[in-house]
This record gives C-alpha cells, structure tokens and sequence, in this order.
C-alpha cells in the first residue's frame, strides 16, 4: 500500500492529500488541469517536498515531517517516467537503458543487469539498441525511457503522461506496450493521464482530483460508474465497464457468457479466451434500455434485473436521461447508467427504488483485456 498524507503549499495553491494507493496494478491520477496531479508524484518521488504529513509505500517510509525524515531521491527507489523521453542524444539506446541501472560499477564490462532481457522483451526494444534516440520515433523514445525507469528495478513506477507528447498513431503504437507491461511486472505504477481512453484499458484503480485533494479513489470500474466521475464522461458516450469472468462460451452461436456480478451476466461476442479467464467489459448507456415488465418476445438476449438508484430530473427534453442502476445480488453494489429518451423517461415515470429490467443491446471488450487473453 502506499500511503499519502501531506499538505503542500504553493503561492496560490493548496495541495491536501490523504489516498491510498494499492501495492499493485496501474492507478490512474486524473483531474483536470491544474488539479495536483504531478504534484502528488512530485512529492512521491522526493523533486518536491511537502511542507508536513507522511509518505510511505509498503510502511516503508519516504517523508515524514514529524519524523524528520526526508529519504534522497536515489534512495527512494522510484522509476520515473515523463512527457518526454529525456534520453541522452550522445548514448545510443544501450547506453542509455543501462545508465539507469543500479550497482552499474558493480556490473562487469560486458554483464548485462539480471533483467535485461525481460525488459528489453516487454518494451519491445531489441532491435533499436544500437541506435541514437534521433534516429527513433517519438513512441520508440518512450519505450525506451520506460525501459530505462524499469531497469533500476524501482518498487513503483510514477508515469506523468508518458503518452502526451505523442500524435495518436504513435499512442496507438506504445499502448499495447504499456497494457503487458500493466499484467507483466509487479510493481505499483501511478499514471498521470488526461485520456479517458488510457484509463480505460490501463487502469485498475483511480484517484480522481480536484482542487488539490483526493476527492474519490477507488477500483475502476465503481470510480467509473461513479456520480463524481460522471462530468468526465463525453455526454453521448457515457458507459459502465466491468470486470468480468467468462463463464462460458455457446456450443451453437459464436457468442460468450461473461458474468459480471454474483447471478447477473451478458452474452457478447464470442471472445477467444478460456472459461474462468477475467476480461474488462464497457456497456455504452445508449445501448441499454428499460422495461418495467420482463419481455419474452424480444430479440435482445440480455435482460438483466435492475433496480433504479439515480435520477436526473428531465433539463431539456430533446436530450437522453441518464439513470443508474444496481443489478446482481450481492452485498457489493454494481451499476449500470442507462441513457433513454425524456419522454420515455416521463412515459414510465420512473422513481429511485423501483425495479426495472435492463436491457442491453452492444457489450464491447476493452483492449486492456485483450492483453489478457495469451
Ligand atoms: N513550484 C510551484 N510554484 C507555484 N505554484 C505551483 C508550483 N508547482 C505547482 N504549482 C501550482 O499547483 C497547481 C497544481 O499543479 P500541478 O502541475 O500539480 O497540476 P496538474 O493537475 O498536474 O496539471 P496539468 O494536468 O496541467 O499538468 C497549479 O495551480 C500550479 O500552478
């Protein structure tokens, strides 16, 4: 776990933070701008210190201002990735991945970090070593600075939208790189983003910021059914995402059972991946429609039971409503938003509490875990 808790004072700025931060998976820091988010990490990694409170990963401790202890930066273990690659023009990608490496001294001439390889590997690196970073793609650039960061063998990775500096075909290219580098190592990773799309298919949990504090953290798929997140959503395309375990696939038609809460599933397009396998499943709102009886004679196959716990009132009524429902039976609550017209909105003069049957037309799968299908 890492533990937050520290104030920091800037002329016209407060950060006051109190998190945790699981001890494993990638949490994604989002806000907008001017939130604190590469403050949070600044702090983390020691280029800043807070004026009091604590910083601790693992109980192992960073920072704590009643203690006195301010850890240096080189001992604080923490790989650090930023916007830019910030590689050496003069090293070639080699020299550069080796330069972060701890011990180096200790290496002989032509010994190569135990986890070389691996990392190299992951990143997809092997063919470029003998290259300067001029002669690389800025997406390249990145995947080498993320090597670089892995091999000191930090014990968390703290990434400031390490995507930003890219034009999309070269996010589209580092990204699979980042989702098995998200299931392969074991280290925390905190990822400063903007882009609903990289929380979407990196994130398994999230802090979400505003005005220099925390105001929610938690798992992603509640954060991103969250009414907190909710102003984040594109208007038209707000959606509910799972993770689910599939359960089984049809012997008949290409399509596959994913459950995604105790006694509540959806069949969806059939996924080449093996029963009991996790996948991250989104549920745009548009496709969900609500009936107040069961229907029998629908060509829609997934009709779950569902109970509404949020209303909007009805603002202009040539747009969608959207609703929040709770669907499975189980003491952790699960949500699904809902997007229907005003008027059948009116029509079914719907109340918090009644019970409804969902109705749900289109299940995607995230790219996250099409990373976990190997
Ligand atoms: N050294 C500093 N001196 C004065 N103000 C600062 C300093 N560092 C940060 N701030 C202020 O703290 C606030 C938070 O900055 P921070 O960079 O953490 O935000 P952010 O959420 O990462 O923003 P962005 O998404 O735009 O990068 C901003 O208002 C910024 O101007």
């Amino acid at each position: 776990m890492i533990d937050l808790n520290f104030k920091q004072r800037f002329p016209d700025f407060e950060l006051d933070i109190q998190a945790q931060v699981p001890s494993s998976g990638i949490t994604a820091i989002f806000g907008r701008s001017g939130a604190g988010k590469t403050s949070i990490i600044n702090a983390i990694s020691g280029l800043k210190n807070p004026d009091s409170g604590s910083i601790s990963i693992n109980q192992r401790v960073l920072f704590d201002s009643q203690q006195a202890i301010n850890l240096a930066i080189e001992k604080r273990d923490i790989g650090y990735v930023f916007q830019e690659s910030r590689l050496f023009p003069h090293y070639k990608v080699k020299g550069n991945l080796l330069y972060g490496v701890k011990n180096q001294a200790y290496l002989g001439k032509s010994e190569l970090p135990r986890n070389f390889n691996q990392v190299v590997d992951l990143l997809g690196l092997s063919e470029l070593l003998d290259r300067y970073p001029a002669d690389l793609s800025g997406g390249e650039k990145q995947r080498c600075a993320i090597a670089r960061a892995l091999l000191s063998e930090p014990k968390v990775l703290l990434m400031d939208e390490p995507l930003a500096s890219l034009d999309l075909p070269r996010k589209k290219e580092v990204m699979p790189f980042l989702e098995s580098l998200a299931q392969e190592i074991q280290i925390p990773i905190l990822y400063v983003t903007h882009s609903l799309d990289e929380i979407l298919h990196l994130a398994d949990h999230m802090l979400l910021m505003d005005s220099g504090r925390v105001v929610d953290s938690g798992d992603i798929e509640r954060m991103w059914a969250s009414s907190a997140f909710k102003p984040w959503h594109d208007e038209a395309d707000l959606s509910t995402i799972f993770k689910g375990v599939i359960k089984q696939h049809h012997q008949r038609y290409a399509l596959t059972y994913v459950e995604i809460a105790p006694s509540c599933g959806v069949w969806m397009s059939g996924i080449d991946a093996n029963v009991d396998e996790s996948v991250r499943i989104r549920i745009h709102a548009s496709d969900v429609s609500l009936t107040l009886s069961k229907s029998t004679d629908t060509s829609i196959r997934n009709i779950l039971p569902a109970q509404v716990i949020e209303l909007a009132p009805v603002t202009d009524p040539a747009l969608p409503v959207s609703i929040c429902l709770a669907i499975g039976e189980s003491e952790v609550e699960h949500y699904l938003w809902a997007n229907i017209t005003a008027w059948a909105y009116e029509d079914l003069q719907l109340e918090i509490g009644q019970k409804v049957y969902a109705q749900i037309k289109g299940v995607k799968m995230t790219n996250k875990d099409m990373a976990i299908r190997k």
